[in-house]
C-alpha cells in the first residue's frame, strides 16, 4: 500500500502498432489508411543498414507528406549500440514536421539510455523552437532491460508507453526458440500423459505492466511473427489483454482487426461493468461496501476493475 495514487496512462488508444519499414515507402499510404491506432515507420531491425540514410529521408518525407488523421505516428530508431541512432534523432527533429508524436527506443536497458535521448531531443527542440515535445516509447527486450524495466519506466516524464519485443528478447535471454511470440512447443508439462503449454512471455509481460502501472505507462504487447496464424495471434493477445495489456503490434495488416477486437471491450463487458457500478451504488445507498452480482461478490475493488473497462470504452467512443 501506499499513500501515492496510481497515476492514470496517457488517455489515448494503443490498441494496434502497425509496423512498416521505412525502406518501404509504398506502404507509408496503406499505414495511413489503416484502422491501425499507432503507426511505427521503423528504421532499426527492418531496415538493412545500407538503406538507412534512404529509409530516413523516405521517413521524414512522409511524416510531412501524408496524412496521417488521428493516428499517433511514431518512429523507431535505431539502437543507442548502433552508430546510427544520434542520426535518426537529429534529421528526425530537425527536419520531420510537427506531426511526429513519438520516437521508439528499441533495447533499452537502463535508464541512462533514455535520460540520453532525453537529453538530445530536448536540445533539438529549443535550438529549433519546436514547440510540440516528442514522446517516447521503449522496448524492452534484453536481459538488461528486463532487469532494470522500473528504472526505466520512471526515466523521462516524455515516456508514453512500453512494449516487449519478443524476438531480440529471446536472443538476448538465450532461449531455445526462433519463434516471434505465442506458445513454444517445447516449453511444456506433462499432467496425466497430457501435455499442457505454458505462457513463456508471461513473466516479463507482467514485469512491463507493473512498471507501466506503477509510472502511468501504457503497457503493450510486441510481435506475433506468423502472421499466417490469426488465432495463435487472438491467443497471445487474449492472454496480453487479461495480463493489463492495452494493444499488441501488427507487423502485418491482417493482425490489425485482431488486435483491435481484442482490445476493445465487448458490449457484454461494458455492459456488465455498468451494471456492476449500478449494483455498487445501490449497496452503497444501503450502507453497505459490498454486494452480490449474478451470485458473486462485488465489492469497491470492482468498482475500479469495472472502470478500467469502461475508461477503454469511453476513449474508443470518443
Ligand atoms: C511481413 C511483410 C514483409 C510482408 O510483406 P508483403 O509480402 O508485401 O505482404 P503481403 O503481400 O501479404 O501484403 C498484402 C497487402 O498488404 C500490404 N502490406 C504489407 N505489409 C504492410 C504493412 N506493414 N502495412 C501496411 N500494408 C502492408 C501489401 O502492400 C499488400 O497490399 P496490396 O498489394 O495493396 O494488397 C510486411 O508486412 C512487413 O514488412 N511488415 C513489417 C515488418 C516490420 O516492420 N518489422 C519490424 C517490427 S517487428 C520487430 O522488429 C521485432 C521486435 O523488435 C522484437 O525484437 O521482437
Ligand atoms: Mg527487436
Amino acid at each position: 500500500m501506499s499513500f501515492r495514487q496510481q497515476p492514470l496512462p496517457p488517455a489515448r488508444l494503443n490498441r494496434c502498432q502497425l509496423f512498416g519499414p521505412g525502406s518501404r515507402p509504398a506502404l507509408f499510404a496503406k499505414m495511413a489508411a489503416s484502422a491501425a491506432d499507432v503507426i511505427n515507420l521503423d528504421l532499426e531491425d527492418s531496415v538493412a543498414p545500407a538503406d538507412k540514410d534512404q529509409a530516413r529521408a523516405n521517413i521524414i518525407a512522409a511524416i510531412n507528406d501524408v496524412d496521417w488523421g488521428t493516428k499517433t505516428l511514431s518512429v523507431r530508431i535505431n539502437g543507442l549500440d548502433t552508430p546510427f541512432w544520434y542520426r535518426d534523432v537529429v534529421d528526425l527533429l530537425e527536419q520531420a514536421g510537427d506531426r511526429l508524436d513519438q520516437i521508439m527506443i528499441p533495447k533499452a536497458g537502463c535508464a541512462a539510455d533514455i535520460y540520453a535521448v532525453d537529453a538530445l531531443v530536448t536540445a533539438i527542440e529549443r535550438a529549433k523552437g519546436r514547440t510540440k515535445p516528442i514522446a517516447f516509447e521503449v522496448i524492452i527486450e534484453s536481459a538488461a532491460g528486463i532487469c532494470h524495466v522500473e528504472e526505466i519506466a520512471a526515466a523521462s516524464p516524455r515516456l508514453q508507453a512500453i512494449s516487449l519485443g519478443a524476438a531480440d528478447f529471446a536472443a538476448s535471454m538465450g532461449m531455445a526458440t526462433t519463434g516471434i511470440g505465442g506458445t513454444q512447443e517445447n516449453y511444456y508439462m506433462i499432467r496425466d500423459g497430457q501435455k499442457y503449454w505454458p505462457d513463456p512471455w508471461h513473466w516479463a509481460q507482467t514485469a512491463i505492466v507493473a512498471a507501466c502501472r506503477t509510472h502511468g505507462l501504457l503497457p503493450v504487447d510486441g510481435p506475433f511473427g506468423d502472421f499466417s496464424d490469426p488465432e495463435g495471434f487472438r491467443a497471445q493477445a487474449l492472454r496480453s489483454a487479461t495480463l493489463g495489456m492495452v494493444g499488441k503490434w501488427a507487423i502485418h495488416p491482417s493482425q490489425i482487426a485482431l488486435a483491435n477486437e481484442v482490445f476493445s471491450p465487448s458490449e457484454a463487458a461494458v455492459t456488465e461493468a455498468r451494471e456492476i457500478l449500478a449494483a455498487m451504488e445501490k449497496a452503497k445507498a444501503e450502507g453497505a461496501g459490498a454486494t452480490v452480482y449474478k451470485g458473486r461478490l462485488v465489492d469497491i475493488a470492482s468498482i475500479k476493475q469495472a472502470e478500467v473497462t469502461l475508461r477503454q470504452s469511453d476513449l474508443i467512443g470518443a
